[in-house]
């Protein structure tokens, strides 16, 4: 096997960390080493969504065929250093919870019952640690609170809020301000404002010695539990709990308006489109196609690899956006058979897999009735395999020895092969688009 790789060490952090990457794997062995005492986590998924106007309360709406919800169980479940995740959700949403919770695999996921205000859930959520008959909630030492909205929350931040909660009681994200907060007269004029540099927003993941949390909750009042937004403001209140505040990244955002959501499927796709394996065969033509679709893709990090054999799993783990490059016309066995093998495995479970078929022409000779069978076949490959996630295209090239002419068709094919990668397009599924 072929292997060329170009660098990474100037991309971005994954905002949630979608992929396993190695930094993660080493956080995570970090995080098993400093955190030796049990952790679970309270994800409030009870409201309503009323500010994002759609009948589906928000946790509920899907991105890349999924809930926003099973993304954030998803960042939490795995950390192998966090135990039970309580999902908190209203009485009439149980069933779609466990529908969910069943159907992507989450393993560490429990669901209960909420309240009317998000306090009474989170409290919900604590009271099914401390029920003296489950044995699959055993009461942690501490307890990470984090609402259901916020998708990318990394295991650096987790790891230190967790760290601090067990040395201070109470811990919580923070964020700078982006507006200045002013207080107004009830006539609707300015009163005063504040100084904006002295305060921050408090953001989530929080976490809490799981004794401290669950006291001010049962000490708290009904004022409290029907207006109060924050759960540190209940630890220092009611057990004398300062908590230690720890600046976290912008991503940290919660989903409240339409246009969050927009925003975070963005942020989803774009991470899933930062690498992928080019798979080129032996035939020359191919592979001097591979390495100058490699050097066009310069912003993705790729891999060129002969052939996805089922012993050579390592790629798997490194992408989800797959490019096979094969010379010879009307067969596209070597897609057919990886694009279900994506299927038949996990590894398009929790993010749709593109499968990118180039057909290198080199000649022109196809009759008519031959594309077209061609074509028929592919479409009808490609409506199978998205019943397992699996996003199938194809591109054309005819190949010329004329340079320039290549040239502007590599650039074509890169420019088409970048956008079905990042648009990740169910309805484009099926199609052979030429370049
Ligand atoms: N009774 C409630 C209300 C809110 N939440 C959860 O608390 C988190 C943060 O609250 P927010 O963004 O206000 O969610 P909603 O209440 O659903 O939205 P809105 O205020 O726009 O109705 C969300 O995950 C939400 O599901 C909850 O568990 N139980
Ligand atoms: O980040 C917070 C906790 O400190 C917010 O107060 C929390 O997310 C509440 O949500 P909302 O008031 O918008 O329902």
């Amino acid at each position: 096997m072929q292997q060329e790789r170009c660098s990474s060490s100037d991309r971005p952090l994954d905002p949630g960390c979608l992929l396993e990457r190695d930094a993660e794997r080493s956080a995570d062995r970090l995080g098993c080493a400093a955190v030796d005492f049990p952790v679970a986590v309270v994800l409030p998924a009870g409201g309503s969504g009323e500010r994002m106007g759609l009948a589906t309360p928000k946790q509920f709406c899907t991105i890349l065929n999924r809930p926003l919800i099973s993304f954030t169980i998803q960042a939490f479940e795995r950390l192998s250093w966090i135990g039970t995740v309580v999902v908190v959700v209203a009485k009439e949403n149980h069933d779609l919870m466990l529908n969910i919770v069943q159907k992507c695999n989450h393993t560490k996921a429990k669901v209960v019952h909420g309240g009317t205000s998000r306090h009474r859930s989170i409290f919900s959520g604590l009271q099914a640690f401390s029920s003296t008959t489950d044995s699959l909630t055993p009461k942690p030492k501490v307890v990470i609170i984090h609402d259901a909205v916020r998708p990318f929350v990394e295991e650096d931040l987790l790891l230190k809020i967790t760290l601090a909660a067990k040395e201070q009681g109470a811990s919580g994200a923070i964020r700078p301000l982006v507006s200045t907060v002013i207080a107004t007269t009830s006539e609707g004029y300015l009163d005063h404002s504040l100084e904006r540099a002295k305060y921050r927003a408090s953001e989530m993941p929080q976490g809490f010695l799981y004794d401290i949390i669950f006291q001010a909750y049962q000490r708290c009042s009904e004022f409290d539990f029907e207006f109060g937004t924050e759960c540190l403001h209940l630890a220092l209140q009611y057990c004398g709990t300062n908590a230690k505040l720890i600046e976290g990244p912008p991503t940290l955002w919660k989903v409240t308006y339409k246009r969050d959501l927009a925003a975070a499927e963005a942020i989803i796709k774009e991470t899933l489109s930062m690498s992928a394996c080019i798979i080129a065969g032996a035939e020359a033509e191919a592979v001097e196609l591979a390495k100058a679709l490699q050097k066009n893709l310069n912003m993705m990090e790729t891999d060129v690899i002969q052939c996805a054999k089922e012993s050579n799993t390592e790629y798997l783990s490194k992408t989800r956006n797959f490019i096979h490059i094969s010379t010879t016309a009307s067969n596209f066995l070597g897609t057919l058979d990886m694009a279900k093998r994506f299927e038949d495995t996990d590894h398009a479970r929790l993010y749709p897999v593109v499968v990118v078929w180039v057909q290198l022409n080199m000649t022109k000779q196809s009759v008519d009735s031959q594309k077209t069978d061609e074509l028929t076949a592919f479409r009808s490959l490609a409506s199978e395999v998205i019943q397992g996630n699996v996003l199938l295209y194809g591109i054309q090239i005819d190949h010329t020895k004329v340079p320039e002419q290549w040239e502007r068709s590599v650039e074509r094919l890169t420019q088409i092969t970048v956008a079905l990668i990042r648009d990740r397009n169910a309805a484009l599924t099926g199609q052979l688009l030429h370049a």
